[in-house]
């Protein structure tokens, strides 16, 4: 028995709401979103579906769900030029929702931008293990390196460390093939890029980061045991504390294990210690 609570059903909230109950790996849903009318269609459109689960739009059950996504506040637009640039406008959700998390004793996926930010807000403010906070988007980044690769003619499994943003670190020391640096700025300015594309074309990104959350929720389930990256609160590994960045992680039911730190070239060092300190002096100004 798996119930998952999702905090903002808007675009991506509903679009996991929705994989998990029609891949029927949640027995309950619990939605909650601030704008009323979105929240009873949401519920409304599920209850219609042939699938049969419970639905309940009661805020107060969110603390007792196995599994929690928060996906609450808002997206970019074409004019908001990077994740971090939404760090004013959705402070105050998460400050807002946390109050809705108070004894959670579940998993929770942090999938609201800035990512990181979030990840490492809930984590320190509501004092949870930091296995079982999890910020979602290493999964995304990982596999749109690997579609740039594929472009390219690479065809392998690929990870990106460090922020979900401008910040973000693909690991090109372990492909089998050298990539100069000319290129590696290619590609990462490529990456940094190829969410906007979505946005601009269809108002945001929803497919792909909820087939890579259905995924993350069957790790949970422990249905799987992968090894992905995923933002965690960070103790001093590569270096960094005070704040949470994509680093490797094995998934189980036991939550996002760190499994030591991957070996980086000196382009790669370069670019996580920018990751590193930028995403340490966002967290500088979280009151937590
Ligand atoms: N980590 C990732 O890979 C990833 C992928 C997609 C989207 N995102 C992020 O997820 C967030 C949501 O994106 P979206 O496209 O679903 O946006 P959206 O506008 O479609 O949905 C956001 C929902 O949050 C609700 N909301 C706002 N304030 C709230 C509050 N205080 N309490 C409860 N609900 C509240 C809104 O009513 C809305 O329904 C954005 O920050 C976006 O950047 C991250
Ligand atoms: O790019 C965005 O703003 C949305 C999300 O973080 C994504 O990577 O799809």
């Amino acid at each position: 028995m798996t119930s998952l609570a999702v905090l903002g059903v808007g675009r991506i909230g509903g679009e996991c709401a929705f994989a998990a109950a029609t891949l029927g790996i949640i027995d309950e849903l619990i939605l909650a979103d601030i704008y009323k009318p979105l929240l009873r269609a949401q519920a409304l459109d599920l209850l219609h579906t042939n699938i049969e689960i419970p639905i309940s739009t009661e805020t107060a059950r969110i603390r007792d769900a196995d599994i929690c996504i928060f996906a609450a506040g808002s997206p970019r637009n074409p004019s908001i030029k990077t994740r971090a640039d939404l760090f004013d406008a959705n402070l105050p959700v998460a400050q807002e929702c946390i109050q809705h998390l108070k004894s959670f004793e579940g998993k929770l996926i942090v999938v609201s931008n800035p990512m990181d930010i979030f990840c490492y807000y809930f984590q320190k403010k509501l004092g949870m293990p930091r296995e079982d906070c999890i910020g979602f988007g290493g999964q995304l980044d990982s596999r749109r390196f690997e579609v740039a690769l594929e472009g390219r003619g690479i065809e392998e499994a690929a990870y990106v460390l460090g922020e979900h943003g401008e910040h973000q670190v693909p690991l090109f020391s372990h492909l089998g093939r050298d990539i100069l640096p000319s290129e590696r700025e290619e590609i990462l300015s490529e990456l940094r890029g190829s969410s906007m594309e979505i946005i601009s074309g269809k108002g945001g990104t929803a497919f792909g980061p909820a087939s890579h959350i259905i995924d993350l929720i069957r790790m949970l389930k422990g249905e799987k045991r992968e090894t992905i990256t995923a933002s965690l609160s960070l103790d001093g590994e590569y270096g960094f504390q005070n704040c949470a960045m994509g680093v490797p992680v094995s998934v189980s039911s036991d939550g996002a294990k760190m499994i030591g730190e991957w070996p980086l070239d000196a382009w790669e060092r370069e670019h996580l210690d920018e990751a590193g300190a930028f995403l340490q002096s966002l967290c500088r100004r979280l009151d937590v």
